[in-house]
């Protein structure tokens, strides 16, 4: 198995990317998924969020109330800290198990880890991906279409923005960095550039 990781600020075309490296063959482990998966009902992590958050946090039929948990911790590092510490390493572990049952599936598979908080979430953790990819978009157009097609208000989207790593920050991990500034088929032409590096 060839493990990428595909890291990025939000909104900067990660899910682009790893559709077109799909497209081409790749299999994609996707952070944010993995995310959802850890707080589903009954699962330990939703548990230890309301115990931290209070029951506010959840809608009436049990489920996590994400809009309103992400109300809660964006804009506020120490209550982000808190929820990042429930959840990542959940995370981890679950992606930790997603990966040994993909390379058992394909031991050639080309697996693409999609992460946002690469940076962020593995400070203690060890990384071992054969390469970093980091897709960056200028702040302004990310902010642009956070509030355009996710319905953020400015506020909101500055606030995510400003939970995450600089783009230096990312940078500095990147072993290929794909500028995604310009349109969509040249950021498509360049992954698919990265895919024949890949394969070669
Ligand atoms: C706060 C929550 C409920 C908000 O949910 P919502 O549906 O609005 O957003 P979603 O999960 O789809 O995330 C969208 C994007 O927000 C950004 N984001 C999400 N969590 C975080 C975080 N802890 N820190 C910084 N940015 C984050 C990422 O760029 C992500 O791609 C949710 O993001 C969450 O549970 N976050 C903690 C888990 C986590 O760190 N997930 C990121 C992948 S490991
Ligand atoms: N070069 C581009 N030109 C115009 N629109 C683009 C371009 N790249 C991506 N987009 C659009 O911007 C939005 C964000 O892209 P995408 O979903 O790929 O980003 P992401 O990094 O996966 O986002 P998130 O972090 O929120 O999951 C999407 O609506 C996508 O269609």
């Amino acid at each position: 198995m060839k493990l990428i990781a595909l890291t990025g600020g939000i909104a900067s075309g990660k899910s682009t990317v790893s559709a077109r490296l799909a497209e081409h063959g790749a299999v994609i482990l996707d952070a944010d998924k993995l995310a959802r998966e850890v707080v589903e009902p009954g699962q330990p992590a939703l548990a230890q969020i309301v115990a931290e958050f209070g029951e506010g946090v959840l809608l009436p039929d049990g489920s996590l109330d994400r809009p309103a948990l992400g109300r809660l911790v964006f804009g506020d590092p120490a209550a982000l800290q808190k929820l990042n510490d429930i959840t990542h390493p959940a995370v981890w572990r679950l992606g930790q198990a997603k990966l040994a049952a993909a390379e058992a599936e394909n031991p050639e598979a080309i697996v693409i880890y999609d992460v946002p908080l690469l940076v962020e979430a593995s400070r203690d953790r060890p990384l071992r991906f054969e390469k970093v990819v980091v897709v960056n978009a200028r702040r302004d157009e990310r902010l642009r279409r956070l509030v355009a097609d996710r319905g953020l208000s400015e506020a909101e989207a500055e606030a995510r923005i400003g939970s995450q790593a600089t783009d230096a920050e990312r940078v500095a991990v990147a072993d290929v960095v794909l500028d995604n500034d310009g349109s969509r088929e040249e950021l498509l032409a360049a992954v698919d550039e990265l895919w024949a590096t890949l394969t070669a």
